[in-house]
């Protein structure tokens, strides 16, 4: 369990985490998401005490990160896959990772296994593709085996393969009971991955819901589709109901605003049969990006006014 209480952070004039008041509950894929700049990687700072807040407080467990006796096997991160000495291997870096934090050598080969690194920990850092230091870091993240885990971006540089092997992996961590943060840009990655979504901007929380209530959140461009042979009756009917109504031709109606129980009764109420009813939701893509219209710091628009000044 992570739980994040007003927690604020500024550099000089910049506020990057705002009063933000969240919790992580364990046995769930939590998904982090904001715009660039929204303050995400600091607050996972924060929660793993590299970083100290302005005001409020971060638990891990209901202790500070700093003040866990046995911190890696608390809670482990992958922050930013760069930060691992080049000159060694990834088996070494395992080892010490594992000497300095009191943790059984075995593990050390156990993580190698369970991300897929295989021979290649025996080569050196410095030699790694971008995929293969995402591999290390979550294997550095894993060796203590933390009830705890934050991903910043885990799916950076890795391929197809990857990524859904990152997925099964942050599923299998929840599924065991774990605690799981994991903030990435891939929306349609994380509406496959993530249970609850804590959704930032500026620094401040905008939303922490779970998927579907986020999802639902954006049932204003939610549409409905139904295909009936009494095509006028029902389109007048959904008329008079107060929904907006085009037709797509083919016997099909597109409905906006309602749900598919509305326009199922709708239906029911003058007799006209159903032989299609589907309910197109909003993706977490569209729902996102009209969440955090207004708190996006740069805009492709910014960067072509700058370009043409
Ligand atoms: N050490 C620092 N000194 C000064 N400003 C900082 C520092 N670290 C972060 N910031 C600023 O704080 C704000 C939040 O940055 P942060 O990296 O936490 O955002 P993020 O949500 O992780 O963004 P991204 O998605 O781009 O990784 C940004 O405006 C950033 O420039």
């Amino acid at each position: 369990m992570i739980s994040v209480r007003g927690l604020t952070k500024q550099y000089g004039a910049v506020r990057a985490v705002d009063d933000l008041t969240f919790d992580v509950a364990p046995g769930k894929v939590t998904g982090f998401l904001g715009p660039n700049g929204a303050g995400k990687s600091t607050t996972m700072r924060m929660v793993l005490g590299l970083d100290r807040p302005t005001a409020g407080s971060a638990l891990v467990g209901g202790r500070p990160f700093g003040a866990l006796a046995e911190p890696l096997r608390a809670a482990g991160a992958l922050l930013d896959a760069g930060a691992v000495h080049p000159g060694r291997s990834g088996r070494d870096h395992l080892r010490v990772a594992a000497r300095t934090h009191g943790i059984p050598q075995r593990r050390v080969d156990e993580v190698i296994d369970q991300v897929g690194l295989g021979p290649a920990a025996r080569r050196r850092v410095k030699g790694y593709s971008l995929g293969m230091r995402q591999r290390l870091g979550i294997a550095t993240a894993l060796i203590g085996d933390p009830a705890v885990l934050l991903f910043d971006e885990p799916m950076n540089g890795l391929d197809l393969d990857g990524v859904r092997w990152v997925r099964r992996l942050v599923r299998g961590l929840a599924d065991e009971g774990r605690t799981v943060l994991l903030s990435s840009h891939l929306m349609s990655e994380m509406e496959q991955t993530a249970d609850h979504l804590v959704i930032i901007g500026r620094g401040r929380l905008i939303a922490d819901a779970s998927m579907q209530e986020v999802i639902r959140g954006g049932a204003g461009r939610r549409q409905v589709r139904v295909r009936t042979p009494s095509v006028d009756d029902l389109a007048g009917a959904l008329l008079r109901a107060g929904l907006r109504v085009h037709p797509a031709g083919d016997g099909e109606l597109v409905v906006d605003g309602g749900t598919a129980e509305t326009v199922g009764d709708v239906a029911l109420s003058v007799g006209a049969a159903v032989h299609r009813l589907v309910e197109d939701q909003s993706s977490l893509e569209e729902v996102y990006l009209d969440l955090t219209g207004d708190s996006v710091q740069y805009r492709v628009s910014d960067a072509a006014e700058l370009v043409t000044r």
